[in-house]
Parts: structure tokens; sequence; C-alpha cells
């Protein structure tokens, strides 16, 4: 960790493009809530699945437009081709955004794929981004310290990351983990090889645990026993489940920030009250300038 702790902390929060316009102005009420935060960006997936760019464009074009944090794209080339992605840089590029999020991103389900994709993994895309706009974005990429589901190995995994990050990613961003041992193992094994960006912990705080456990899973993230246990003989006292999760998450986000993260990026899942008590119990806005709520004016969602 002695590389990770030379980086300046960087806090970050995640949404999903919304489907309704009822779900576009509850992102914005989210979006504004979190602002006060001061985090350095809000970065926009395509959606579960990956579903269509367009929602993600629209979302992302609102953030960069009336919000203080930057906006970051989730940009992703399993099924779009080299022409599409060099105009949606360009799109990007010309609405003043200054981060991306590049990854490979998911298998669409089912029949969803149209086949385009012509760039097979993330590094690929780092080097188009880096071909096509210099240095003009902070590019972000995707790290799993529990390893990708489809890695053949776990050096293999390791060894396709750094290629990644040594491609002119500036930084990375972890798949949620609840097992804080795999990040600092991860991160050793990466420094090794001479990584030296920042490797900033993914943390899904707990707020539907049976979605969150479907989740994770589908892209098989741990969910580790003695966590599932405690959820499951909460299941039908919700309340319980996450005032439980939000002291795990604050001791885990607590726990690697003491030890040298360079920052947390929230999967937010579009809400702000259980991001909010979480960031409270870390006294983060001593840190970013952000504004101070007591929890007792976060009204929890059960
Ligand atoms: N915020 C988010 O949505 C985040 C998502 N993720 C997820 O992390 C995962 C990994 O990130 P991606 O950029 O999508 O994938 P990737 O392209 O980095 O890797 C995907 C798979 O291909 C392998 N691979 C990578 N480069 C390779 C190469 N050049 N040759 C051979 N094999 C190679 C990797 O070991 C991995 O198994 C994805 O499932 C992504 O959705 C991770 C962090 C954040
Ligand atoms: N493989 C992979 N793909 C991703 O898109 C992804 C990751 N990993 N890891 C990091 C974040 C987490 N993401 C998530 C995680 C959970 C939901 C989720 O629970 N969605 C609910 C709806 C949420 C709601 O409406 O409140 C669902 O039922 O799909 C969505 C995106 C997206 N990201």
């Amino acid at each position: 960790m002695e590389i990770q702790k030379k980086h300046k902390r960087v806090y970050s929060f995640e949404f999903f493009p919304p489907k309704t316009d009822e779900g576009a102005e509850h992102l914005r009420q989210t979006r504004q809530r979190l602002e006060r935060l001061n985090p350095a960006y809000f970065s926009v997936t395509f959606g579960a699945g990956g579903s269509t760019q367009s929602r993600t464009f629209e979302t992302v074009v609102d953030i960069q437009r009336s919000s203080p944090a930057e906006a970051a794209p989730h940009l992703s080339c399993i099924d779009a081709s080299r022409e599409q992605l060099k105009e949606m840089i360009q799109r990007y590029r010309d609405e003043g955004v200054s981060y991306i999020v590049a990854l490979r991103g998911d298998q669409p389900s089912g029949s969803g794929s149209k086949g385009l994709g012509e760039l097979r993994y993330a590094n690929e895309l780092v080097e188009l981004i880096r071909e096509v706009s210099g240095e003009h974005f902070t590019v972000e990429v995707g790290a799993y310290p529990e390893f990708h589901p489809e890695a053949p190995d776990a050096i293999t995994d390791i060894e396709n990351f750094v290629r990644k990050a040594k491609a002119g990613a500036d930084s990375a961003i972890t798949q949620f983990f609840y097992n804080e041992a795999c990040y600092y193992r991860f991160v050793e094994d990466c420094e090794r090889r001479g990584v030296d960006i920042p490797i900033v912990p993914g943390i899904m705080p707990i707020m539907n645990y049976e979605q969150q456990a479907r989740f994770a899973a589908g892209c098989k993230a741990d969910i580790p026993r003695w966590l599932a246990k405690r959820m499951e003989a909460w299941e039908h006292d919700p309340r319980s489940q996450i005032e439980y999760g939000i002291d795990v998450v604050t001791e885990l986000c607590q726990n690697l920030l003491d030890n040298g993260a360079p920052g947390i990026h929230f999967y937010a899942l579009n809400k702000a009250p259980i991001i909010e008590r979480i960031w409270h119990n870390l006294g983060l806005s001593k840190e970013t300038g952000g504004e101070v709520r007591s929890p007792d004016e976060i009204e929890l969602p059960v």
C-alpha cells in the first residue's frame, strides 16, 4: 500500500441512468444532496446489463451542465464499433466532459448483443481514448480484487489489469467487495508489478439486501457468509438490515482509509440517505470541505 498512500484521496459517487422521467427527477434530487458533500465526480453507468448509451449521455450532460462536480460517463467497448466509440468520445469532449470510465463492460444479457464490438478488452479502449484525445480525459478503469469471473486464473487477471493500467489509465475503481483483505493483497500484487496509479475501493452500501445479493451473484462479487447469514436473519426486518449494513460498510471504509486507500468510490444506486449516513460516520466532509448533516436529519428509507 506504500504507493497508494502517496495519492491524494478522491471521493466519487456512481449512478445508473434513470428509466423514466420520475426516475430522472429522483436522481436530480439525489445528485443535489450528494454534491453538497463535495465529491470529485459522479460516474454514470450504462444501466443494468449494458443497456443503451443514449440514457447515459443525457444523464451525463445534465450533471456536467448543472453540477459543481464533474461527470464521468461509463464507456464500454463490448458492443460498440471503433467508429461509434470515437464519436462518443468526441461528443463527451464537446460537452466539456473531462472524465471517462473505460470498461470492456458486461456481456449484454440474452440476445441483447448487437455483435458490434471491435475492441476486445478495456486496455484497447484506453489506447483508443489516448489515440483520439491525448491527455484530455482523466481515464478510470475497472479493477477486480476478487478476480474477474471470466479470468482463467488470478495471476493472469492481475497481469491483464497491469497491462490496462500501463496502457494509459489515470486511476482504477474496484468491483465492490466486503472482504477487505482481497483489496490489500490485490494492491500489493499490482505495486510489485510496477502499477503506481490510484486503485480506489468501489464500495456498495447495503440498501436492499435481496437485490444486492442477486446482483453480487450475477457479477461473482462475494458477500461473506457472516454478513449474508445476519442479513438473511432479518429477512422481514429491512430496518435492521440497513442499520447493520451502515455499521459494516462504515467500518470497512474506515479501515481502508486508515490503511492508505486513495479515497472511496460509492455505488450510490441513485439514493442519498444511506450514503449520507456512512459519509457522516466517516467525517469525510472535514476532508472535502463538504456540508455536514447530523444523522437525525437523514431519514432512512424504511
Ligand atoms: N463501476 C463499474 O461499473 C465497475 C465495473 N467493473 C466491472 O469490472 C469488470 C472488469 O472491467 P472491464 O473493463 O469490463 O474488463 P477488462 O477488459 O479489464 O477484463 C475483462 C476480462 O478479460 C480479461 N482481459 C482483460 N484484458 C485482456 C487482454 N488484453 N487479453 C486477454 N484477456 C484480457 C480480464 O482478465 C477479465 O477476465 C467488468 O465486469 C466491469 O463491469 C469493475 C469496476 C467498476
Ligand atoms: N459486472 C459489473 N457490472 C456493473 O454494471 C457494475 C459492477 N459490476 N460493479 C460496480 C457497479 C455496481 N452496479 C450496480 C449494482 C447493483 C445494481 C442493482 O441492484 N440494480 C437493481 C435496481 C436498483 C434500484 O432500482 O434501486 C436491479 O434490480 O438491477 C445496479 C448496478 C453497476 N456496476
